[in-house]
């Protein structure tokens, strides 16, 4: 039995259930089948997954991301700035410049404060994408980047651009971003022996150089109305195939992210909003 308070917060319609461990004490809580239970949005509270608050030796919170199946993730764009949000507004750290500690790394992130007092919108540096095949990983080429990349998958002649953001992401452009594709597909490429940590799928419509339309597939949740690290990872796979600029707007099911890529310091910038929804109590 687990008895905590919890919040529950999303970005651009990524929800996750937050948990605040500079005040509950999860330490005899078994987390993975607790992200399972708290996640199942007919049996739980309902997200698409478990983002815990902790404390942190080198910076002002550490943030521990679990999927909705128990899986940890390195790392959750939409995640931070819910997580920039909480630590702000619930006076963890008043200050508009923070870091926040995620799969090893500290990130810098810039809050945007509303005229209520309370964060409204979060940049992001998310660093730098890493594009080398083995560390992203994964196992299409043994070297180099994959860029545009045929691969067959289930009958299927893909384009994958592999991108890690910390995390595995795989982005395909297609003219249409079908339920077939992403429901579809979408599992099939997450658990395809190609991605031996298996992957997130972005799929992806152009509009034009400085808009896109994606669709995210999950590793581990499946098919969520945002994904932050994906949107990045788009950012980079769509100046590296030449379909889009560096800075572009991105909508996704749930709202839109603003994406840049610095050609000074190769990192890339993420924005985009942060909304607390409601708290409560979970005893099971
Ligand atoms: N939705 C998150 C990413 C979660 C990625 C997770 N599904 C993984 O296993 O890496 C985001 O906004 O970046």
């Amino acid at each position: 039995m687990c008895l905590m308070r919890f919040t529950k917060m999303h970005g651009a319609g990524n929800d996750y259930v937050y948990v605040d461990c500079f005040a509950e004490n999860l330490d005899h809580c078994d987390i993975t089948e607790l992200a399972k239970s708290i996640s199942h949005r007919h049996f739980g509270v309902g997200g698409d997954g478990l983002i815990l608050i902790r404390p942190s030796d080198v910076a002002d919170a550490r943030m521990q991301m679990l999927n909705a199946d128990g899986s940890e993730s390195e790392m959750c764009g939409n995640g931070i700035r819910c997580v920039a949000k909480y630590v702000y507004d619930h006076g963890i750290a008043q200050k508009e410049q923070l870091k926040i500690e995620s799969g090893g790394c500290v990130l810098d992130l810039s809050l945007a404060i509303g005229s209520d007092g309370k964060v409204e919108a979060v940049t992001v540096d998310m660093g730098e994408p890493i594009l080398e095949a083995p560390k992203v990983p994964t196992s299409i080429i043994e070297s180099g980047k994959v860029v545009d990349y045929e691969i067959e998958i289930d009958g299927h002649k893909l384009a994958v651009t592999c991108v890690s953001m910390g995390n595995p992401h795989c982005v395909i452009f297609v003219p249409e971003a079908t339920d077939e594709l992403v429901l579809g597909l979408g599992p099939k490429i997450e658990t395809d022996p190609r991605f031996p940590n298996r992957t997130n799928i972005e799929f992806v419509e152009i509009i034009s150089k400085d808009e896109v339309r994606q669709r995210t597939w999950e590793r581990g949740s499946g098919e969520t109305w945002a994904c932050g690290t994906g949107a990045s990872a788009v950012c980079v796979a769509g100046v590296l195939t030449g379909k889009t600029n560096r800075k572009i707007l991105n909508h996704l099911l749930g709202g839109d992210l603003t994406l840049q890529w610095s050609e000074t310091n190769g990192h890339v910038m993420m924005t985009g909003g942060a909304v607390e929804v409601f708290s409560g109590e979970w005893n099971a």
